[in-house]
């Protein structure tokens, strides 16, 4: 892992909600490749720490670097840009459109193009945005509408529109909350196995510890605003105190 190089450095990251702090100095590298999952209790700060490097929240202090260059509040817009996605625990679909419809919206978007009088069918990226369906194995749904997908199909699309902003990194927040427990494991093998293909490393927001177990590569525990321990998951989900604070919860 370590021959990856970094792609996200964050130094000295603070803020807090009033009396709440929640992010309390911290320092975080995510390299190329990797998988990192962020686990912590409630509240501790996950989300906040993804809201901060995708740019919805200006820190107090500290800094997001993204391969070498300074995005910290940086619009978000501009960091999707540079190749940081986000996928959300709601998937961001357009219900009444069809799959393939939401996808040609995401290369539409890509481009920076919305001639309303163009028909979506005839965008040039149409066999791409059907490749990528094909790598999160939705192809067969490209034709139904986004509403009627069952929850793990529509998680799978929405990571499929996020990997057509060709980013270099994913974060995602909770990626199979709200799946069916019997199809959690399918769902996340697809997702891990297409963002490899596609090169894609991710930090992902997890409370499922299975998951963590088998899917993270290294695992931030996240405490009242600080990392506590980081390391590989049969280290770190051994540790007495992370037992403790976070699974035995
Ligand atoms: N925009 C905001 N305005 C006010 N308070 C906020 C805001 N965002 C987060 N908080 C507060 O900051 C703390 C950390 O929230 P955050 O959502 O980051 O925690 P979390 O670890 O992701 O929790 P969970 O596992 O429940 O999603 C919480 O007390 C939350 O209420």
């Amino acid at each position: 892992m370590s021959e990856h190089p970094i792609l996200l450095q964050a130094r000295g990251l603070e803020i807090r909600f009033g009396g709440v702090v929640a992010a309390n100095g911290i320092d975080l590298d995510v390299r190329g490749g990797e998988n990192l999952a962020i686990i912590g209790p409630n509240g501790a700060g996950k989300t906040t720490f993804l809201n901060i490097c995708t740019g919805y929240l200006r820190p107090k202090a500290g800094t997001v670097r993204f391969e070498g260059k300074e995005i910290t509040a940086h619009p978000p817009r501009d960091i999707t840009r540079l190749g940081i996605a986000r996928a959300f625990q709601i998937p961001q679909l357009f219900s009444d459109h069809t799959v393939l419809e939401n996808m040609l919206l995401a290369a539409a978007s890509r481009a920076r193009r919305f001639n309303l009088l163009r028909p979506l069918e005839k965008i040039a990226e149409r066999d791409e945005m059907v490749e990528l369906l094909d790598l999160v194995g939705c192809a067969g749904d490209l034709g139904k509408r986004a509403g009627d997908l069952p929850e793990g199909h529509r998680k799978l699309v929405d990571i499929a529109i996020a990997l057509a902003m060709k980013p270099k990194l994913l974060l995602m927040d909770e990626p199979t909350s709200g799946v069916a427990t019997a199809d959690k494991f399918g769902v996340m093998e697809i997702l891990v196995s297409a963002l490899a293909k596609a090169r894609v490393a991710s930090v992902f927001v997890e409370h499922d510890m299975d998951m963590v177990q088998r899917y993270a590569g290294r695992v931030a525990v996240w405490s009242a605003g600080k990392i506590q321990k980081l390391g590989a998951p049969a280290e770190v989900l051994e540790d007495p105190e992370v037992i403790r604070t976070v699974i035995g919860v």
